[in-house]
């Protein structure tokens, strides 16, 4: 599903550790309904990325909007609240809780607490195995099932638009394509998603539009169908 309104707009924000400028002058589009991607290799400011817009870390320059509204400098709670959720990177999950704990925890949202038995519903149906294992403790799942489990966190809080750390790292092949099925039909329900993967040739397959980032900039853009996979690993390589 795609529309020409833009959900996300990321206007040249630059965002440091200390001393360390993790982000330099970032700019990147997020058109409702889409899929984007954000490529790059370790270390080139992807998850910094992520935090600044879920307001983990807050940008000494430029502008986050979100429906037109201006989320710079937002706390992380109110950003959940406006509908931007995170699935972070390794599937991070509470282990020591349950299945069902996990999703419980994700629609802590005024909103999403009234609808959580709706929203917990609509999981189930996508990740079955959820609803198997919802009495079970999430740190005896897969890894493959925990971040179905992180997708669930993630989309029982509602969300228009879900960044995506990660997909496909250290998950077997089979597991991976599962779960891209399933973002593929979370996006058909109308969830917009912003997914990091380090798979050049999926990340391009999965999304319209291709953000590469090195160093802490965007080195090059555009619609993933336009881009080659040659030109996306130069400029993750810096080449
Ligand atoms: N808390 C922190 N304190 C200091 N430097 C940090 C911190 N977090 C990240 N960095 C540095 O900021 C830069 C960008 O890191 P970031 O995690 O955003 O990259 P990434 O592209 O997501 O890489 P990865 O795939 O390894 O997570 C790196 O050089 C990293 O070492």
């Amino acid at each position: 599903m795609t529309s020409n309104n833009v959900l996300l707009k990321v206007e040249g924000i630059d965002v440091s550790y200390g001393d360390f400028q993790a982000l330099r002058k970032v700019k990147l589009e997020v058109k409702e309904g889409t899929v984007v991607s954000v490529i790059g290799a370790n270390g080139a400011g992807k998850s910094t990325l992520f935090q600044a817009i879920s307001g983990l870390q807050k940008p000494s320059e430029g502008k986050i909007s979100f429906m037109n509204n201006d989320i710079t400098g937002c706390l992380a709670h109110e950003i959940v609240a406006q509908g931007i959720s995170m699935v972070p990177e390794g599937g991070r999950v509470f282990p020591g809780l349950s299945v069902l704990e996990n999703l419980i925890i994700g629609s802590y949202t005024k909103d999403a607490r009234k609808k959580k038995t709706k929203l917990l519903r609509r999981t189930y149906d996508l990740f079955p195995i959820l609803l198997e294992k919802a009495n079970q403790l999430a740190g005896n799942l897969s890894g493959g099932q925990r971040q179905m489990l992180a997708i669930g966190r993630a989309l029982m809080s509602d969300p228009k638009l879900i960044l995506f750390d990660e997909v496909s790292l250290g998950l077997a092949p089979l597991v991976v394509k599962d779960i891209y099925k399933q973002i593929e039909a979370i996006n058909q329900e109308g969830t917009t998603f912003v997914l990091v993967e380090q798979d050049v040739r999926r990340s391009l397959r999965a999304s319209e539009m291709s953000y590469v980032m090195l160093a802490g900039e965007i080195v090059l853009s555009g619609k993933s169908s336009e881009l080659s996979e040659e030109s996306v690993r130069k400029a993750y390589f810096g080449i």
